[in-house]
C-alpha cells in the first residue's frame, strides 16, 4: 500500500520511528511532515494528510501528534475521510475491519515507540469486512457527509 504520514511538532519524535516500520512492512510511505520540531498548527498538517487520500494519491494514512486528539479532528473536517485515535491493538484493527478508518491517528504523548509500531502493524494488516451491517453503516456516515 502506499501511505501518508503527518506529524505536527508534537508528533515529530515518533514519526520517523514508524515511517521505519511502516516500510519495514513493505508499503511505501509518503511523508508531509513536519520535518523538526518547530511549532506548527495541526489542522495545517492533517489537511495535507487528507488530501493525499481523497486525490487517490495514498491508500490510508497515519497521524501523530501529541494526542491523537487534534489530528483526528482536523483530518475528520475533510470529506472522505474517516479518522480515529487508536492506542490500542484492537481498535486499531477493528477500526478498518468494522469503520473503514483510512487515517490512524496516534498520540505521541501518549504511547511510546513499542506500541505505536504494534499499533501500526494491526491497523496496515485489517481490510474493511464485507459483512453487510458494516457496510451500511458506512454508507450512512459517507450520507451524513452530503447532509447540511
Ligand atoms: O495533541 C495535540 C492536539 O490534540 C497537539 O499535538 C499538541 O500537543 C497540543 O495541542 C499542545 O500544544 P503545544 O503547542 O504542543 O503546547
Amino acid at each position: 500500500m502506499r501511505i501518508v504520514i503527518g506529524s505536527d511538532h508534537a508528533g515529530f519524535p515518533l514519526k520517523q520511528t514508524i515511517i521505519d516500520h511502516v516500510t519495514k512492512l513493505g508499503h511505501e510511505v509518503v511523508d508531509v511532515g513536519s520535518y523538526d520540531e518547530k511549532p506548527v498548527d495541526f489542522p495545517d498538517i492533517g489537511r495535507k494528510v487528507a488530501a493525499k487520500i481523497v486525490s487517490g494519491e495514498v491508500d490510508r494514512g497515519l497521524m501523530v501528534c501529541g494526542t491523537g486528539v487534534g489530528a483526528a479532528i482536523a483530518a475528520n473536517k475533510v470529506k472522505g475521510i474517516r479518522a480515529a485515535v487508536c492506542h490500542d491493538v484492537h481498535s486499531a484493527h477493528q477500526s478498518v475491519e468494522h469503520d473503514d478508518v483510512n487515517v490512524m491517528c496516534i498520540g505521541a504523548q501518549i504511547v511510546g515507540a513499542w506500541l505505536a509500531c504494534d499499533l501500526v502493524t494491526a491497523y496496515m494488516s485489517a481490510t474493511f469486512s464485507t459483512d453487510e451491517d458494516f457496510r451500511r453503516r458506512v454508507g450512512k456516515l459517507n450520507a451524513m457527509e452530503n447532509e447540511a
